[in-house]
């Protein structure tokens, strides 16, 4: 496997899919379109495949359950897959939340790397009172966190501090990737 450099990093050949989870407001569509254009691969944001009934339920104030996500899931399963199969690695942003789910998203591409942006609340809840949002209100974060499950000893994984910049949250991606599957699970 040939490496070569990307931004100071040494990046491996055959990138593996990602998908960059965490809560709401956690930077998944900050850090994915980053992580996407350092390594000059294509960017999926999970937000816009939702079906509208999702959406509107969310912005009526009440978290998904896991028959709501589960179609959502699939979507975004069935692209990473056939994005595998053709070759073309993909970062993509997608909540990820409990480990069913992230079973389902790796269902067709089990190479697949979760990056979870992981942080405390009180930051995360900072950041999203500055931010606008099409239909995502601050007041579902609790449910978010209290429907995350933390990733486990067997799931291929990148665990980054959300409170570093996010030039410091793609290199050390990088950096990760580049021993991640030496180092598989
Ligand atoms: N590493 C970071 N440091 C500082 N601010 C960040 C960082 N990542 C994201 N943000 C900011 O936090 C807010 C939420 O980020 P966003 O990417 O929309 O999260 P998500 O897609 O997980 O909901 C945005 O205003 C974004 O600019
Ligand atoms: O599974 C879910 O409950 C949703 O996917 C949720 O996690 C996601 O966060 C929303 O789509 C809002 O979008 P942001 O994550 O961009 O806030």
């Amino acid at each position: 496997m040939s490496d070569h450099p990307v931004h100071g990093n040494t990046v491996p050949a055959n990138v593996p899919p990602l998908i960059v989870m965490g809560v709401s407001g956690s930077g998944k569509s900050t850090i994915g379109t980053a992580l996407a254009a350092a390594l000059g691969i294509e960017f999926i944001d999970g937000d816009d495949l939702h079906p509208r009934a999702n959406k509107a339920k969310m912005a009526a104030g009440h978290p998904l359950n896991d028959e709501d996500r589960a179609p959502w899931l699939e979507i975004i399963a069935e692209r990473i897959g056939a994005e595998l199969a053709d070759g073309r690695p993909i970062v993509v942003a997608c909540s990820s939340l409990k480990r069913k789910y992230r079973d389902q998203l790796t269902a067709y591409a089990p190479s697949t790397v979760f990056v979870h942006l992981d942080g405390a609340r009180g930051i995360i809840s900072e950041r999203q009172s500055h931010r606008v949002h099409e239909y995502m209100p601050n007041t579902l974060l609790d449910s978010q966190f209290s429907t995350l499950e933390p990733l486990q000893d067997d799931e291929r994984k990148v665990i980054v501090d959300l409170t570093m910049k996010p030039d410091a949250i793609v290199s050390f991606v990088l950096d990760r990737l580049s021993v991640i599957d030496a180092a598989t699970p």
